[in-house]
């Protein structure tokens, strides 16, 4: 997908939202265990309920592979399901030497024919710059994380005195551009987020966070967006868990609209 298709589409639903099926089988409501495949019949169900408040749909390949070989074909299945319109994230977090990447890249663009993929920045340009040959695909770079043990490595002070995960977003700027390369800045981190926003105002930024682990969609919102929109906010287990009962879908769709309407306010303020 184009930069400027998924800017229509934010505009177009008033959301930034990106719906994360982190869909598991000990989480999932107990009555879909009797399908053939309760993980895609689960994800169906939300899709269907969530579509038109979301903007964004990103499977956490994890929840996928540790289901072996099935697994594979649920996430197939998932993908193929999902209207050609949202834009799709496969959470992967990969990133090796060049020809490895390479097949990594084909994997998620080629065969499973996601839209974009998170990548892992610590090998550096050659393990990054495979993923972003493919035409109308994008890069989605580890920057800043929301967990905690981002403490470990991304705030270590360089000798310019700049934090790592600075350099990360500055080197990486000229492996690709605004229109295939977008950072992930996790929700949790509002005090470092304006001094993001101005390294890099016109990239895309994925923002984990919101929900489960606490992030604050408000000050995202109002430090992050741009002009074509400029954000994707994820929430995985504060939509798709909202109630572990027959009624998931629906309670899906309430926390969805919720946050889809919470967004649309701040978009008109741009
Ligand atoms: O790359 C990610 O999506 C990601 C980066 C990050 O810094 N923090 C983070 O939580 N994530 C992912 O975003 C999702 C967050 O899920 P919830 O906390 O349930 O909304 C999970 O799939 C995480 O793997």
């Amino acid at each position: 997908m184009h930069y400027k298709q998924l800017s229509q589409q934010i505009f177009k639903k008033s959301s930034y939202l990106c719906v994360g099926l982190d869909s598991a089988l000990d989480k999932i409501p107990s009555h879909l265990l009797k399908e053939k495949d309760p993980i895609f019949e689960f994800n169906k169900q939300i899709i269907d309920a969530t579509i038109d408040f979301a903007v964004a749909y990103k499977p956490n390949i994890a929840f996928y592979e540790a289901l072996g070989p099935s697994g594979w074909e649920t996430l197939q299945k998932t993908i193929d399901y999902l209207p050609k319109d949202v834009f799709t994230i496969a959470d992967a977090k990969r990133g090796d030497i060049g020809n490895t990447s390479q097949m990594y890249a084909k994997a998620f663009f080629e065969s499973l024919n996601f839209d974009s993929v998170t990548v892992a920045p610590y090998m550096g340009s050659d393990s990054v710059k495979p993923f972003l040959t493919f035409e109308e695909k994008w890069v989605i770079l580890l920057a800043l994380t929301s967990n905690e043990g981002a403490q470990d490595f991304q705030f270590e002070e360089l000798q310019n005195g700049k934090p790592l995960y600075e350099k990360v977003i500055e080197q990486s700027q000229n492996w690709g551009s605004h229109e295939n390369m977008m950072y992930v800045i996790g929700a949790t981190r509002n005090e470092q987020f304006a001094h993001i926003r101005q390294l890099i105002p016109k990239h895309f930024l994925l923002v984990p966070g919101v929900g489960a682990q606490g992030g604050s969609l408000k000050e995202i919102s109002e430090i992050g967006l741009n002009k074509d929109g400029g954000l994707l906010v994820n929430s995985s287990r504060g939509i798709i868990y909202a109630s572990s009962e027959k009624d998931f879908a629906k309670a899906a769709a309430q926390e969805a609209r919720v946050l889809q309407e919470e967004m649309k306010v701040y978009l008109d303020q741009l």
